[in-house]
């Protein structure tokens, strides 16, 4: 698995467009029947895409986080951002049809991803990943999508109308480390995340899905009064160090997992930034 060391904010003015996205753009994260998988050093997450196009495939261990199986000190939240598919966790299958969650906690053993019609109108299953170190086993949970705790934010005029849903989360199914959920942006609303925020407490990633494939996302990172950006094309994730602002305005409507993963799991726990001061 491809390793990324932790990098600080004083690195980020020094960076060209190259460097930025090699350190927090995750480009290549969906390949048909294979796993691609990142860990990153800030807060230990590792991000992965599986596609069961032609065949099953079953989750692998890593040399890199050195255990017998995957979730053997983690847990992850996985959302399928493709056609229908199933995971069987130990035997036990879950469907998840486009957009829904699973949280699998810490000891599960063998995780076999699938599709339901791959040659179908909606293709393959696409399920992507985020992982963080366990310190204890919280029950396998699946939330449909649309579930979980849902926040209406935003407004047409602004451009940042959108719906989120809170999947695993303080309120919702529980886990250790890992808090994730939806954000779908009405027809229409471009911007995701604004008034921007960082949170000191915690590293986050967002993997953007049902974007259309010549739209892109343009993605501001770094701190808030040194900001960079990148642009994200559709099935492309950015990973947040805790002193990055995350806040994207799209050529195109779109949605994103958002993952993050810490010191706490208090989602308003957020550092917020003013428009007007942000540079
Ligand atoms: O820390 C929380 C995350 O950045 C996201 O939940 C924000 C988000 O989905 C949005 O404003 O649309
Ligand atoms: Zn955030």
């Amino acid at each position: 698995m491809e390793q990324r060391y932790a990098t600080s904010p004083e690195h980020v003015p020094g960076m060209d467009t190259a460097e930025l996205r090699r350190r927090y753009l995750v480009e290549h994260l969906f390949t048909d029947d294979a796993v691609g998988a990142v860990y990153s050093h800030h807060d230990r997450v590792v991000l992965a895409g599986v596609v069961p196009a032609t065949t099953t495939v079953t989750l692998p261990t890593f040399p890199e986080i050195a255990s017998a199986t995957f979730f053997e000190r983690r847990e992850a939240g996985i959302v399928n951002v493709g056609g229908p598919g199933t995971i069987t966790v130990d035997g036990e299958q879950h469907k998840l049809e486009h957009g829904a969650c699973l949280y699998v906690g810490r000891g599960a053993g063998e995780v076999v991803f699938a599709s339901l019609d791959a040659t179908g109108a909606a293709g393959a299953a696409r399920f992507y990943l985020f992982s963080a170190p366990a310190h204890t086993a919280h029950p396998t949970t699946l939330v449909p999508a649309g579930g979980g705790t849902v926040r209406e934010l935003g407004d047409q005029v602004t451009s940042n109308r959108r719906t989120l849903n809170q999947y695993v989360h303080e309120n919702g199914v529980r886990s250790c480390q890992v808090v994730m959920g939806v954000t779908t942006l009405h027809p229409g609303s471009m911007w995701n995340t604004m008034p921007a925020h960082t949170h000191d407490r915690r590293t986050e990633a967002y993997l953007y899905f049902d974007l259309p494939a010549d739209a892109r996302v343009v993605h501001l990172l770094g701190e808030p009064t040194e900001t960079r950006h990148v642009l994200v094309a559709d099935g492309q994730a950015v990973i947040s160090p805790s002193w990055s602002v995350h806040s994207g305005v799209g050529t195109a409507a779109y949605s994103f997992v958002w993952a993050m993963a810490g010191e706490n799991q208090a989602f308003d726990d957020m550092d917020g930034f003013a428009v007007a001061d942000m540079r």
